[in-house]
């Protein structure tokens, strides 16, 4: 039995039942996720001062997840953060959205577009695409410019908006497929896909699977080197239950 914690690093709690909701929808009969969310730190995650507040949630949820015995954690917010220190601290692997997508759609296409929520993170994307070599790949990226939290309010503007800008993306960039950039639009991938004829593709789900194929292949996060776990060293109050 495999069992994948599945850690929305905001502490909304309607984007963490949406982030499990995908992650359940593609899971192997045998996988059981566990989707969570930190207890403290910020509502949604919309710039670099967001995503420092959010990795200690991270982190936490990792160390839990880690004492739990489960098999590997997904990190579903599109910045990844805090991967390499989930990776310092987990013994079994840890998969971010934005790498796992992106990894995805370079399977499936010779060039992807993003589509995510405000222009200000699009910095970050970029950002990652430098940091996993897929620069080359990337043809496009683009923001519905609404907050990541209009995913969540009912009313189905953000939703239409991310359809219109993928309908965009597949006329103007040139790319055959473009990665969904937010763990709150993970539930729109399979119906955008078919609507738009173009691969349209979600990290929650892409992470879920890497997951159990790293499972089943027996790999699990290297502690050769510098993803060792981190020194022991007497951690100020606030962070000693990180221990
Ligand atoms: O960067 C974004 O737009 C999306 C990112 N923020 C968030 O709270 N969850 C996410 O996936």
């Amino acid at each position: 039995k495999i069992v994948i914690q599945v850690i929305n690093p905001n502490t909304s709690q309607a984007m963490t039942e949406t982030i499990g909701r995908a992650a359940r929808a593609v899971a192997a009969a045998g996988t059981e996720i566990v989707a969570v969310s930190p207890t403290q730190g910020v509502p949604s995650i919309e710039g670099h001062f967001d995503e420092a507040i959010a990795a200690v949630g991270v982190l936490e949820q990792i160390k839990r997840g880690r004492e739990q015995g489960v098999s590997g954690h997904v990190i579903a917010c599109f910045g990844d953060p805090g991967l390499l220190a989930a990776r310092e601290l987990a013994s079994a692997p840890v998969v971010g959205i934005a790498e796992a997508a992106m990894h995805m759609a370079t399977l499936v296409a010779t060039r992807f577009s993003i589509v995510t929520t405000l222009p200000r993170t699009l910095v970050i994307a970029r950002h990652l695409l430098q940091q996993y070599g897929f620069e080359r790949h990337c043809a496009a990226l683009h923001a519905i410019d609404l907050p990541v939290l209009a995913l969540e309010d009912g009313s189905g503007l953000a939703q239409e908006k991310v359809r219109a800008r993928c309908l965009q993306a597949k006329r103007e960039d040139g790319s055959g497929a473009i990665v969904l950039g937010c763990g709150g639009m993970a539930t729109l991938a399979k119906a955008l896909t078919q609507e738009l004829g173009i691969p349209v593709i979600d990290g929650v789900g892409a992470a879920v699977k890497m997951i159990e194929s790293l499972v089943a292949l027996g790999l699990s996060t290297s502690k050769h080197g510098d993803l060792d776990y981190p020194f022991a060293k007497p951690l100020s109050e606030a962070f000693s239950h990180l221990n």
